[in-house]
C-alpha cells in the first residue's frame, strides 16, 4: 500500500499494490469447499454513508433469462412497459440490461428503444470482445456491462490466466469501450471470493485513471456471484458487504453514482446485502423481477422497492401497485409459478389460516397485516379456510366475497347462515379432508346457503 499526501486536496491518497500471485488465493480458511463456508471476523467497523440518491437497476432480461427459457419479444416489451409504469417518471428504476446477439435480442432492444422511455434506460451486456462494441453502438445504446471476473477462482481456474494477464485484457477492453464512446459498466464477477487489496482495488485504481483520461464514467458493478456476501458488522473481507462498498468508494475513489451491487440469494441474503450496499455507499442495487435469476435467484426488484420506501420514507413517485400487476402477468401470461409465501407477490403473502388470527383481522385488519396491502398493493389481507380457520375466518371470507361481488350484506359470527357454512366446513374435515377449501367451493356453498 502506498500512501501519498495530496497537498491540493489535503487528502491522504492510498494506492493499493497489485499482487501478481503464482498460486491462486482461494481463501481456504473461509471457503474450504468440502464444508460450508465460514464467517471470519476482523472486527473492522466502517461508517455508513448513504448516497444522496438511491437507484434500483434491473437484470430481468439478462441474469433473469440465464435461469429460464427466453422470453418472447412481446413478453420483453410488455415487461419493459411494466418497469416503466412502476418507475412512473421517478427515475428510481434507472436501467435494465439486454443481450444483443440474436435476431430476437436485437428486435427486443429496438422495440424497447422505440418506446422512447427515459426510465428504465436500455443498456447492454456483452462478452467483452472488441467487435461487440460495434453492435452496441449500432443499436444506439450508451452503456454496456462487461464481464471482468475478479476472483482467482475465475482468473486461474476458468480463464487459465494470471492476475496480470487478466487485468491487461480487461483494461484493453474497457479502453476500447471508452474509445467507442460507450460507458463501460465493469461487472466484477465473484468479488466476495476475490483478493480485495491485492487485485480488486489496484484494478479499480487503473479503471479510474482510464475514466479520468477519457473524461467518461467507468461504472463498477460489485457482483456477489454465489451469494456469499455478509451484512454482519465486523465480518472480514472478502465476504463483508459494508467493507467492500466502503473500500471501493473511499480507497478506489469511485463516486457512489457509479457503483452498483449485484446480489444472489444462495444464503438468503440477497435483500439485506443489497440494502447494506445502499447504506454503505453504492447508489445502485441490481435486481430482477420476482428475483428470477441463476440458481436461487437475484435480489427481487419488488423487495428493493419496499426497502427504498422504508429507507426514504416515500416511494418518491413510483407506482407501487404495479408490482401486483407484474405478478399477475408472470402467473397468467408467462406461466411462472410464484411460491405462495413469497413476500409482496405470493398468493398467500398476507393470508392467514389460523382462526385466532382471523379473529384479530375481523376486529381490526391492522392487527395481522404488515401495512394497508389493499391500498398500497391492491391486495387486501385474506383468510384461507381449513380446519383451523374457525367461525371468524368464515365471517371474513363471506364478507369479503359479498363486497367483491357488489352484494350489500355483511354478516357476523351469530348469523345462523354462517353457522351452517361452518357446519359444512367441519363436516369436510370430520370426513378426512386434509386440504384447504378453495374459493370456488366456498362460493358454491355460500351461494346455496344464502340463496343467491
Ligand atoms: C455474470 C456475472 C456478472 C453475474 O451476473 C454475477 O456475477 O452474478
Amino acid at each position: 500500500m502506498n500512501v501519498k499526501f495530496n497537498p491540493k486536496t489535503h487528502i491522504l491518497e492510498i494506492e493499493y499494490q497489485f499482487r501478481d500471485v503464482e498460486e491462486p488465493n482461494l481463501f481456504r480458511n473461509i471457503y474450504p469447499y468440502n464444508e460450508v463456508p465460514r464467517l471470519v471476523f476482523n472486527h473492522r467497523i466502517v461508517p455508513m454513508n448513504v448516497p444522496e440518491r438511491l437507484y434500483i437497476t434491473d437484470t430481468t432480461f439478462r441474469d433473469g433469462q440465464q435461469s429460464r427459457s427466453p422470453y418472447t419479444v412481446d413478453q420483453i416489451c410488455r415487461i419493459y412497459d411494466y418497469l416503466h409504469e412502476l418507475d412512473n417518471g421517478s427515475g428510481v428504476i434507472l436501467h435494465t440490461e439486454f443481450f444483443v446477439y440474436s435476431k430476437q435480442d436485437k428486435e427486443a432492444v429496438l422495440k424497447c428503444l422505440e418506446k422512447g422511455y427515459d426510465f428504465p434506460k436500455v443498456t447492454a451486456w456483452i462478452r467483452a470482445k472488441k467487435e461487440d462494441f460495434e453492435i452496441v453502438k449500432s443499436l444506439g445504446i450508451k452503456e454496456t456491462g462487461i464481464l471482468v471476473s475478479c476472483s482467482d477462482y475465475h482468473i486461474f481456474k476458468k480463464l487459465k490466466m494470471t492476475r496480470s494477464q487478466a487485468m491487461k485484457q480487461y483494461l484493453e477492453i474497457v479502453s476500447s469501450a471508452l474509445e467507442a464512446g460507450i460507458i463501460p459498466r465493469c461487472h466484477f464477477e465473484d468479488i466476495t471470493r476475490a483478493d480485495f487489496y491485492g487485485f480488486v482495488l489496484p484494478f479499480i485504481n487503473e479503471l479510474m485513471k482510464l475514466s479520468k483520461e477519457a473524461k467518461m464514467p467507468v461504472k463498477i458493478r460489485a457482483c456477489d456471484t454465489l451469494g456469499l456476501g455478509s451484512p454482519i458488522p465486523g465480518v472480514a473481507l472478502p465476504r463483508s458487504v459494508p467493507q467492500i462498498i466502503y473500500g471501493i468508494v473511499n480507497y478506489g475513489e469511485v463516486p457512489s453514482e457509479w457503483l452498483e451491487w449485484h446480489g444472489h440469494n444462495d444464503f438468503y441474503k440477497a435483500v439485506i446485502n443489497s440494502t447494506m450496499a445502499w447504506l454503505y455507499g453504492a447508489s445502485m442495487v441490481n435486481t430482477s423481477l420476482l428475483g428470477i435469476g441463476e440458481r436461487t435467484g437475484n435480489t427481487p426488484l419488488e423487495a428493493m422497492v419496499m426497502e427504498y420506501i422504508q429507507i426514504r420514507g416515500s416511494a418518491d413517485g413510483m407506482n407501487v401497485a404495479v408490482i401486483s400487476e407484474i405478478a399477475e402477468y408472470f402467473k397468467k401470461e408467462i406461466g411462472y409459478e410464484i411460491p405462495p409465501m413469497t413476500p409482496f407477490v405470493g398468493e398467500n403473502f398476507n393470508a392467514t389460516r389460523a382462526g385466532i388470527h382471523a379473529d384479530g383481522l375481523m376486529k381490526d385488519e391492522e392487527i395481522y397485516n404488515i401495512f394497508d396491502t389493499g391500498k398500497i398493493l391492491g391486495r387486501p389481507p385474506k383468510v384461507i379456510i381449513d380446519a383451523y380457520s374457525g367461525i371468524a375466518g368464515i365471517v371474513i371470507w363471506i364478507n369479503r366475497y359479498f363486497k367483491d361481488s357488489g352484494i350489500d350484506i355483511q354478516v357476523d359470527k351469530k348469523d345462523p347462515r354462517v353457522q351452517k357454512v361452518k357446519e359444512w366446513v367441519d363436516s369436510q374435515y370430520e370426513n378426512g379432508r386434509n386440504t384447504s377449501i378453495s374459493d370456488e367451493e366456498l362460493k358454491e356453498v355460500v351461494s346455496r346457503i344464502f340463496g343467491l
